[in-house]
């Protein structure tokens, strides 16, 4: 009974992380935006590995502006379903998801910055 239960729960969290790998190529195909954060979050990355700095305050500020993009995508979509029409509801929602996208980026590049700059000048001191 119980490893039945637990077979169907493995099988339904595959079929939705499916799903979930589907909504993320629709993003990455379909807004330049997204493209554009998905390499600029691996450049950060790389550059936090290579210098050996806390990977995990860039790590984090890469994951919210990816996510909060994926929900602007997501509303977009919704928005342009309801009301394809010009709304001015419609404006105030993609105008707002789009702010939310705008501040995560410059706090993601506030964190880029304290976290990074200090290792950037240390190595470049040291040349
Ligand atoms: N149905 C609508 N009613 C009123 N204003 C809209 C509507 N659709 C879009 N707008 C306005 O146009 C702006 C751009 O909308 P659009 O859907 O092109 O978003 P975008 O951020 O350019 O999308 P993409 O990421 O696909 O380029 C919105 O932020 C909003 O101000």
């Amino acid at each position: 009974m119980r490893s039945d239960g637990s077979a169907l729960n493995a099988r339904r969290w595959w079929r939705s992380a499916g799903f979930a790998w589907e909504g993320l190529r629709h993003a990455y195909r379909s807004q330049a935006n997204f493209r554009i954060e998905v390499w600029a979050g691996v450049l950060a990355l790389t550059v936090t590995i290579l210098l050996r700095a806390p990977l995990a305050p860039i790590a984090l500020a890469c994951a919210l502006v990816l996510a909060l993009e994926l929900v602007n995508t997501a509303l977009e979509a919704v928005v342009d379903l309801a009301s394809p029409e010009l709304h001015p509801l419609a404006k105030v929602a993609k105008d707002a998801a789009a702010g939310a996208v705008l501040v995560a980026s410059a706090g993601a590049l506030a964190v880029g910055v304290a976290v990074l700059m200090p290792p950037i000048w240390n190595w470049l001191g040291s040349r």
